[in-house]
């Protein structure tokens, strides 16, 4: 049993403060720095040793990680609770020919529409409001924030929340003349969106014409009342959460311009080839799950934490949150077998270096095991000068360094000879982190990047055997706010129904 094997290693190097490491392997630091289409991924402050990384491997073997990556990336069946692949790298060029074929029709209509809208066949477009949730909303909404406002459409906004205060938001100041609306639903049956869509469409008075849809599910487009020439469909098999690649990304487009676009689906796809190509103790996806495993499957870490070091960057947090947790928030394997050890752990994050005024204190000197991870980017996304960008990378490699090497009671002590105060001072280290580098942050390396966490998803949950495809956990909670918003209480819990009471009543 391989588990054991990895549980044992990991309880070998837990042993080993991570302080120390360096000293003990010379190599680690080339070893463990690991470069794949424009990005450098240092685990080195990890607990990723040889001994890990060799029972790592063997796990791999024995779960046939090979086999279920081959079966990702040819459009076979990973995700067995709904009878589905999970295409999402087709988009990218990287598929079966048939999924591939089937992304390039979709992307032609994608790019007619697109260039019908920046050709000026739907009047002057000022705004564009994007309507959609959870899937259908942070990918686009990563994008466009990361990226310059280089496209046809520079003013998008995202409505995603019920609560119409984002809707007001996203509407304020817009002229119905020049205003396009695009509705993104996998479905095309999310309560939040078609209520959403609904109250835009009757707030600045929208006609069909100013009104396109997104969804792997068109008749239900078209029964919502959007004309079947301005529906973009795409493939059922692309995960909602996965499909900021295909139409859903159309505002992402709209935005930042179709050569971005273009670029961001080749820099995953460039990530894509790396993933079924580099053997795995190379393979920057998989090494980062592997060690993503070590912590939250068999330390019992609860969260992982991600910070970029960029503020172009500060979605990224909210993304990864619902790619991983929604994606790995499992307690049974693919086969229905009730997990025997801890899935995905909560993902949150936060943008440095504003973070750090508000949780590293916790980080540094909480009682948690939070494995960190930080992104920085060698190019500045401003052009200021004085000294900005060096402060902001020299703040994001002090808290690893910081992690990692801690503050001892005798160093305390020397700053101050009261003890009481000297204790707290001190950090205890061996706190670990990585950090992933980027040259500069463009469509490409975006993409790149996208796709990195993408697939070491998969490969978190291709260890664990996990489905990462479904979220079955969301429907409960869907069916039971449908029936109190409806007025069925009485099955309530006290609680709950003196809670809607006390909200809603009078
Ligand atoms: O794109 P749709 O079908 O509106 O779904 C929105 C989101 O709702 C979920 O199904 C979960 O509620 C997500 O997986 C999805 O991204």
């Amino acid at each position: 049993m391989r588990w054991t094997e990895l549980e044992a290693a990991v309880a070998d190097a837990a042993r080993h403060p991570l302080k120390e490491v360096f000293s003990r392997e010379p190599d680690r630091l080339a070893r463990l720095t690991l470069e794949a289409c424009g990005l450098t991924v240092d685990l080195s402050k990890t607990i990723l040793d040889e001994g890990v990384v060799a029972a790592g491997l063997a796990l791999a073997d024995e779960v046939d990680f090979g086999a279920w990556r081959a079966k990702l990336l040819s459009g076979a069946v990973v995700n067995p609770t709904e009878g589905r692949a999970a295409t999402h790298s087709a988009e990218r060029g990287v598929g079966s020919e048939a999924d591939v074929k089937a992304a390039r029709e979709a992307r032609t209509a994608m790019k007619a529409l697109y260039e019908r809208i920046a050709a000026g066949d739907f009047g002057a477009v000022g705004r564009v409001v994007h309507v959609g949730i959870g899937g259908s909303f942070l990918g686009p909404a990563l994008v466009i924030d990361a990226l310059p406002a280089s496209g046809p459409v520079p003013d998008v906004r995202i409505v995603s929340n019920i609560d119409a205060v984002s809707l007001e938001r996203a509407i304020e100041g817009a002229d119905p003349a020049k205003t396009l609306m695009i509705v993104v639903s996998k479905s095309f049956t999310t309560l939040e969106t078609r209520m959403n869509a609904e109250s835009v469409r009757d707030a600045l008075g929208l006609p069909a014409e100013r009104v396109i849809a997104v969804t792997a599910n068109p008749d239900k487009a078209h029964e919502f009342g959007v004309a079947p020439g301005n529906i973009l469909g795409f493939a059922e098999t692309v995960g909602g959460r996965y499909s900021l690649w295909t139409g859903v990304g159309l505002a992402a487009a709209l935005s930042a311009g179709w050569d971005a676009f273009t670029d961001l689906l080749e820099g995953a796809g460039e990530m894509d080839r790396h993933f079924a190509e580099a053997e795995l103790a190379q393979n920057l996806p998989f090494m980062a799950a592997l060690g993503d495993i070590a912590y939250a499957s068999i330390l019992g870490a609860e969260s992982r934490a991600v910070f970029a070091y960029d503020e172009r960057l500060r979605l990224l947090p909210d993304f990864l949150q619902q790619l991983e947790t929604e994606s790995n928030g499992k307690q049974v394997d693919r086969n229905g077998h009730r997990l025997a050890r801890p899935s995905s752990p909560v993902v949150w994050g936060g943008v440095g270096t504003d973070a750090q005024h508000a949780v590293f204190q916790m980080l540094h000197q909480g009682t948690h095991l939070v494995p960190v991870e930080f992104l920085a980017i060698r190019e500045p996304g401003h052009s200021m000068d004085r000294d900005h960008h060096r402060q902001l990378i020299a703040n994001c490699i002090a808290q690893g360094a910081a992690l990692l090497a801690g503050r001892s009671f005798e160093e305390a002590q020397r700053e101050t000879p009261d003890e009481q105060i000297a204790r707290a001072k001190v950090f205890d280290g061996n706190r670990p982190s990585s950090t992933v580098v980027l040259p500069r942050l463009d469509a490409r390396t975006l993409g790149a990047l996208i796709a990195y966490y993408e697939h070491r998803t998969f490969s978190f949950g291709a260890l664990l055997e996990i489905n990462s495809f479904d979220q079955m956990g969301v429907e409960l909670g869907k069916n039971i706010a449908r029936a109190i918003a409806s007025g069925e209480t009485a099955s309530l819990d006290l609680s709950s129904k003196a809670l809607m009471d006390r909200l809603t009543s009078g």
